[in-house]
């Protein structure tokens, strides 16, 4: 007698091709795309590849990445400003349910804590993340008397400017990191192992490889947020990180990334077509609310209750 075959479970979907991003660089305060129509195609995208500037060397971000879980005790002299953040309550956040381990600081916090040429480096990105905000508002045809206050500030540098260094922890068995939407405007990432992987719409997750000299930026929901009613809004790229498997004799996955973000109090803006912006919602309650659904840790109310910069997402 044979046995009834078993149901035969649905196969999972199929990943989608990574995605064909548009590139763009920086010239002077201006973003050049390489393509004619980059820019639209980009805001459609929710995201896009950034060429490294000359300068912009991310040797200091990657040493953070590889150290700032170890213990600084015993380290050779040139890595102790890098290690030891595990105990540093406010800057490092274990995401129980994820691998990711990471640090996210704004930018006093960075002052007071990084070396120079760290501190250096997390400020170059930091301006990126304006430059670009700049250069959409521009394209968008925002008219620049509303930019101070429908981005709270954060054009002028007066928002949440955090930056997350990101290690993911092969030995957890746990996805990566989870699925998100950065909370902010403009997020400028560089990673340079496979993992990232975003929502194509349709049920499927398409791989964002890194391209070697570039970083990929990408856009969050209070950008999505302040133009969804123009005719050309921008798209909040959701993406998340799968689970990374231990690679003997390899480095562990990290990344590290510079946020420009609304600030933690105060109010989200929307802008309407006819030239008029008006506050969406309040800032704390979108970040309660993002907290909850991404994390679901004992993290949820951090910064937001005692007015002080809320948590930007998986990073932001
Ligand atoms: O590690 C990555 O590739 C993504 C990290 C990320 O999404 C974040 O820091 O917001
Ligand atoms: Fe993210």
């Amino acid at each position: 007698m044979t046995a009834a075959p078993s149901p035969v479970p649905a196969p999972p979907p199929a990943p989608a091709p990574p995605l064909d991003l548009q590139r763009a660089h920086a010239e002077g305060t201006t973003l050049v795309f390489d393509t004619p129509g980059g820019l639209p195609r980009a805001l459609a995208d929710g995201c896009f590849r950034l060429a490294v500037p000359p300068g912009l060397d991310p040797t200091p971000g990657l040493t953070l990445c590889r150290e700032f879980h170890r213990p600084a005790a015993g380290a050779p002299a040139r890595l102790r400003p890098y290690r030891g953040y595990r105990d540093r309550e406010g800057l490092y956040f274990d995401r129980e349910h994820f691998q990711t381990e990471h640090l996210l600081l704004d930018a006093p916090a960075r002052a007071r804590h990084f070396p120079p040429e760290l501190y250096a480096m997390t400020e170059h990105m930091s301006a990126l993340t304006l430059l670009v905000l700049r250069a959409v508002l521009t394209g968008l045809g925002v008219p620049e008397t509303l930019w101070t206050t429908v981005t709270g500030g954060a054009v002028e540098g007066r928002g949440t400017h955090w930056f997350a260094a990101n290690h993911y922890r092969p030995e957890r068995d746990r996805p990566g990191c989870a699925p998100h939407q950065d909370t902010g405007f403009v997020t400028v990432l560089h990673l340079q192992e496979p993992g990232l992987e975003a929502a194509t719409g349709n049920g499927t997750w398409a791989p964002v490889d890194p391209l070697p000299g570039h970083f990929v930026v990408n856009f969050g929901a209070a950008f999505e947020l302040l133009t969804e009613d123009l005719p050309r809004p921008v798209r909040a790229l959701t993406h998340r990180v799968r689970q990374c498997v231990p690679r003997p004799g390899e480095p562990d996955r990290v990344s590290f990334a510079a946020f420009a973000n609304p600030p933690a109090t105060g109010d989200l803006y929307r802008l309407r077509p006819d030239g008029t912006a008006h506050p969406a919602r309040s800032s704390e309650e979108f970040l309660r609310e993002f907290n909850a659904r991404t994390w679901s840790d004992h993290y949820a109310d951090f910064g937001i209750a005692d007015t002080a910069p809320a948590a930007p997402g998986a990073a932001p």
